[in-house]
């Protein structure tokens, strides 16, 4: 399987997020990638290439201008004010405060994020788009007929929503490759999320479309971030209506039980008629991982990798999360390798 990766990742190291109540070292650091990277080499899954540049039009078919013109500019803004570290709102636009996007770089910081763990720094920018041309080169190759291929994408993108950052997030890479399949002639996409939390931002963008297929399995967010979205109940709203699917999960859940949802995810897109896969491929579901509450083994990566396969879909994988940092070189090329060996 091709993977597509670019060194541009390493620009985007944020100094710390608070987390659980503490300042601590970011959890989405350049060594996930540099794992992953190592393991795809060690592993002899198949070519690295680097990415096609895109521009901008592609990002602006799913995120709005301001929010975009934002991230751009927000790093020389925030130096100007005599700042030369990590950029965090210190506040939120919560309930019954004003609506309105405030002219100031600090106010457009809360008002364009929805929480304090993605830092934007001077490397920002210029990683979080070449994170979005790594994913579009790999849509690029399945729309030349190519069966499936692994965008190494970092930062990673499923909870940017249209208009804000968070979660690590700044560019959704799954929406947009998306969409540019959709863009480039498929007719149907699914976009399938197997990260342990749910994919708030690509399913915000894609809530009211029924030509994008939304599905998550995740953490149930009663108890586990983002909290306030991935309830079983939202399903769509209007045109959309029926072509969202989350499957929560309680935290502590076991293989089986992930393994069933994922089964009931498959038949829906099945069901949906899909021409192609986007997979937001998160492996934070692993045991190990420091920051998730799921089972899965390293092993159990190969099994879903080969359940994603008899879909027969051709297949686009972009990575998410993941924060076990030694396993998740293996966690992530057992999908890919689990994957090409029922291909
Ligand atoms: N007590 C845990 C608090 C969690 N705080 C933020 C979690 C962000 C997860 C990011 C991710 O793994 O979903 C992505 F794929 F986007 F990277
Ligand atoms: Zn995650």
């Amino acid at each position: 399987m091709l993977t597509i990766y670019s060194d541009s990742h390493r620009l985007q190291h944020g100094r710390s997020e608070l987390i659980d109540g503490t300042l601590k070292p970011c959890f989405e650091t350049p060594s996930r990638a540099d794992m992953v990277l190592a393991a795809v080499r060690q592993r002899d899954l198949g070519d690295v290439v680097h990415p096609r540049r895109h521009g901008l039009e592609p990002i602006l078919r799913v995120h709005d201008e301001g929010y975009v013109r934002f991230l751009e500019t927000a790093w020389q803004r925030w130096s100007e004010m005599g700042r030369d570290y990590d950029a965090l709102p210190k506040m939120w636009q919560i309930r019954r405060l004003r609506e309105a996007v405030p002219e100031h770089v600090e106010g457009q910081l809360c008002y364009y994020s929805m929480d304090c763990g993605t830092p934007i720094t001077a490397g920002t920018w210029q990683a979080a788009t070449a994170s979005v041309d790594v994913a579009l080169t790999g849509a690029d190759r399945l729309i030349g007929g190519e069966r499936a291929a692994f965008a190494l994408t970092r930062p990673p993108g499923h909870h940017a929503a249209r208009d804000y950052c968070g979660g690590y997030c700044f560019f959704n890479n799954a929406a947009i490759a998306a969409q540019a399949l959709r863009d480039h002639g498929m007719h149907r996409v699914a976009v399938l999320d197997v990260d342990y939390h749910h994919g708030n931002g690509t399913q915000d963008i894609f809530y009211h479309r029924s030509d994008v297929l939304f599905l998550s399995i995740h953490g149930d967010p009663r108890t586990e971030y983002p909290f306030f979205l991935g309830f079983a109940d939202e399903k769509g709203d209007g045109e959309g209506l029926g072509y969202n699917f989350n499957f929560p999960l309680a935290a502590g859940s076991c293989v089986s039980t992930w393994f069933f949802a994922l089964d009931c995810a498959l038949e829906q897109i099945a069901r949906f008629g899909a021409e192609a896969l986007v997979v937001s491929l998160g492996v934070d579901t692993f045991e190990g991982d420091p920051i998730s509450r799921f089972q899965l083994g390293t092993p159990d990566f190969v099994t879903l990798g080969a359940r994603l396969a008899a879909l027969k879909l051709p297949t686009l994988f972009c990575l998410e999360g993941g924060y076990a940092v030694g396993p998740i070189g293996d966690n992530v090329v057992n999908v890919l390798a689990g994957f090409e060996a029922r291909s």
